[in-house]
């Protein structure tokens, strides 16, 4: 096992200590929050009664897994979401690694109380990787001139496995656009919101409750925010 496989691992059990029993939980995607979902698995098998709302498809597959009973937003607010990141900065997480941003942003945003868990590698001064945007891929043009007029520079991420663009669980390209440090985080969320054509981007601003920062020796730094 890798000291950053741990790291995850610390964070996303310690994380799940704090869900109730009763909850409608949050269930994030990316390595980090699978372990997350793994652990409530084993609460759930020891009795804890929850019911989980998946951010993606593989989030609803490691949930169904790992034997977490399943809602949504229609039926249930969601309680406590635990969920991973690419970036932590003072104010803002940079998200969408996988291209699960959009859904989670609606269910972690929907949470009473949202929970992130990374391992140390993650947390920084200032977000300085690419924003992941989910675009409506008649408007990859038109968002790609829109970034370029805001100072960044917009990338198609292409699939590994099949010729053509990342696809999100609803359809939309993923475009990665890169601005550099971003000093101002809030500012450019609003700017991508308002771009035509943006179904959502990975800017958290001001939205987690807790920050779980997992480390190779197994300790966990629980930050409040
Ligand atoms: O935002 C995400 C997916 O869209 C993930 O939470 C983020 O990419 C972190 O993933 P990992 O824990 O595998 O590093």
């Amino acid at each position: 096992m890798t000291d950053r496989t741990t790291a995850k691992r610390v964070a996303g059990e310690a994380a799940v200590e704090a869900i109730d029993d009763e909850s409608v939980v949050g269930l994030g995607s990316g390595s980090t929050a699978a372990t997350a979902i793994t652990a409530l698995g084993e609460r759930v098998a020891a009795g804890l009664a929850v019911r989980g709302v998946p951010t993606s498809w593989q989030a609803r597959q490691r949930a169904r897994e790992a034997g977490i009973p399943l809602t949504d937003l229609d039926a249930d607010r969601v309680d406590i979401a635990i969920d991973g990141a690419d970036q932590v900065a003072p104010t803002a997480l940079l998200k969408g690694g996988g291209g699960a941003h959009v859904r989670e942003k609606i269910v972690d945003s929907d949470a009473e109380r949202f929970l992130v868990v990374v391992d140390d590698s993650k947390v920084v001064d200032a977000i300085d990787q690419p924003v992941p945007l989910a675009v409506l891929p008649e408007a990859r043009r038109p968002v790609a001139d829109a970034i370029a007029a805001l100072g960044g520079a917009a990338e198609t991420r292409m699939a590994t496995r099949r010729d053509g663009p990342v696809l999100t669980d609803d359809g939309a390209i993923v475009v990665d656009a890169a601005f550099g440090v971003i000093d101002d985080p809030a500012a450019l969320a609003t700017e991508l919101s308002a771009i035509p054509g943006v179904v959502g981007h990975g800017l958290f601003v001001d939205a987690a409750d807790a920050v779980y920062v997992g480390s190779a020796d197994g300790s966990v730094a629980v930050c409040d925010r």
